[in-house]
């Protein structure tokens, strides 16, 4: 397996008595994009911040870097936008982020071309010097996320960074995702919107209440689901549509729903239907969503908590 950049055995928190995490195992390699999907409430903030310590974990077995959870020394290397990221008004987007490289001990030499440079990557260059308070939601989105990268993090944590974002913001969003791994960082993303996360993560975990109920690639998620659509053009022929019901395949006005292991097993249905004269539109292999294995997931375990 490759090197880990969260690796997790148990992590427990609870906020007096109310139980947020309740023992929450969890791996994530490096070099990855990562979400953590779930509806309000499941424990994706709390998890982050129990990774970071800004809250304390109630029990944690793990490592984070290669070091044990709350290691200062590696915590220097983790960039992290919070959920609702609020800076100050009176701040302009360019001293936002030289305050946020103070913070973060770059040398001053070096951090002037930096935030010049994350200005530039997150489309805010042309606003820099206007103050924080005139700036819309996803401007100061775009200002979170490159104060999570003025340290030049190997790891970056953004908790709902598309929340408040436009639609062209947010393809803006994940082309800059897309660049953190490309330059080798891992991204730990916390999310409730699943086609976002769908198009950007390599891993992801779904949480509800508490805990992960799933975890793996997307492509291992959202599995094939061993059935295929064949769309003719134009109804299917009533002959063709007799045999293949006599062979319990069933058909609905342009569409025939085939069960098969593979790929092999439909071919006997695009001969007959090619015997016919009937010409095919499309083929698809039919995959669950994620969207599909979140509400299954999640239904799930409501249904165990009654
Ligand atoms: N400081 C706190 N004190 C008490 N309860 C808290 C505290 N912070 C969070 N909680 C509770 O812990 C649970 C998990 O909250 P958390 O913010 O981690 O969820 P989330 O998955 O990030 O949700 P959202 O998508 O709405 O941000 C919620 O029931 C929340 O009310």
């Amino acid at each position: 397996m490759s090197e880990l950049a969260i690796d997790i055995g148990t992590l427990r928190k609870c906020y007096g008595r109310f139980v947020a995490l309740a023992g929450v195992s969890l791996a994530v390699p490096k070099g990855e994009v990562f979400g953590l999907l779930g509806p309000n409430g499941a424990g994706k903030s709390t998890l982050v911040k129990s990774l970071l310590t800004i809250v304390r974990p109630t029990r944690c077995d793990g490592s984070l870097l290669g070091q044990r959870i709350g290691h200062r020394k590696t915590l220097a290397r983790v960039g992290y936008l919070p959920e609702h990221a609020r800076f100050p008004d009176y701040l302009t987007g360019r001293q936002i982020i030289s305050y946020s490289a103070g913070l973060a001990k770059v040398p001053r030499r070096v951090a002037k071309a930096r935030a010049e440079h994350l200005l530039e990557i997150v489309g805010m260059a042309e606003w820099a010097d206007r103050k924080n308070g005139t700036y819309s939601k996803g401007m100061r989105q775009r200002v979170g996320l490159a104060q999570a990268l003025v340290n030049e993090p190997e790891i970056v944590f953004l908790d709902e960074p598309t929340d408040g974002v436009d639609p062209e913001g947010r393809v803006e969003i994940r082309k800059l995702i897309e660049r953190m791994r490309e330059e080798g960082r891992t991204v730990f993303v916390n999310s409730h919107l699943l086609g976002e996360v769908e198009q950007v993560a390599d891993r992801v975990a779904i949480m509800a209440r508490g805990a992960i109920v799933k975890q793996g690639t997307v492509e291992e998620l959202t599995h094939a689901e061993n059935r295929y659509e064949i769309k003719t053009l134009g109804p299917v022929p009533v002959e063709a549509r007799k045999t293949l019901e006599e062979e319990g395949i069933s058909v609905a006005g342009d569409t025939i729903h085939v069960h098969a292991e593979g790929a092999e097993q439909v071919q006997p249905v695009i001969d007959l239907l090619r015997g016919t004269g009937s010409p095919i539109r499309q083929i698809n292999e039919v995959r669950s969503t994620l969207e599909d294995v979140f509400m299954e997931a999640v239904n799930r375990q409501k249904g165990e908590a009654v």
